[in-house]
């Protein structure tokens, strides 16, 4: 289902875990730091609707998308963390670089997923242009940082 059929902000707290006793990881990268605050607010406030505490979710801030999965990677190692919501803003340029990064961001955060035993969430938009990245970041669209915040606690569940 694309995103345009779906809203991203919609959940059935009632089928959410209480993630009173979760502590979580939010590492933002600063390219495109409007959306990508936008999308961390969206993931922030999810969290404690459904019942995080604040003094247990820690944020990271990276220079960009690439740098996502050094940033998790680290506070993994680092850090006692349930789940890591990895949230980044690709936007497509002049040039074939928008392919690397987003692919690079992608398999780097899914190796993160195969070589540790916390999930770690793949927030990271990769859009042709900023007004896919505002509809995804709390616009028309809802906003993934929710969505990421939401799929963070079932699979902090999970994992336990
Ligand atoms: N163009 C975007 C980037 N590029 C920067 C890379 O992520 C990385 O920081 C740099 O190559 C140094 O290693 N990053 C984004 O997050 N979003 C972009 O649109
Ligand atoms: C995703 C990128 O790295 C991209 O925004 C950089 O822009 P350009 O391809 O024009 O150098």
């Amino acid at each position: 289902m694309a995103t345009a059929n779906k809203n991203l902000s919609v959940y059935d707290k009632s089928k959410i875990p209480n993630a009173k006793n979760l502590r979580f990881g939010i590492v933002v990268s600063q390219w495109n730091g409007g959306i990508t605050e936008a999308l961390y607010q969206g993931a922030e406030e999810a969290l404690m609707d459904c019942g995080a505490l604040p003094e247990n979710v820690l944020r990271w801030d990276v220079p960009g998308s690439f740098e996502l999965t050094f940033g998790c990677k680290k506070m993994i190692q680092t850090e006692k963390v349930d789940a890591i919501v990895a949230i980044g803003s690709v936007i497509r340029g002049e040039t074939s670089h928008f392919d690397f990064v987003c692919s690079a961001t992608a398999q780097g955060i899914k190796d993160l997923n195969v070589a540790y035993d916390v999930p770690v969430i793949f927030c990271v938009l990769t859009d042709d242009n900023i007004e896919q990245s505002k509809a995804r970041s709390g616009g028309k669209h809802g906003n993934k940082g929710t969505e990421a915040a939401i799929a963070a606690i079932q699979m902090a569940v999970l994992g336990k």
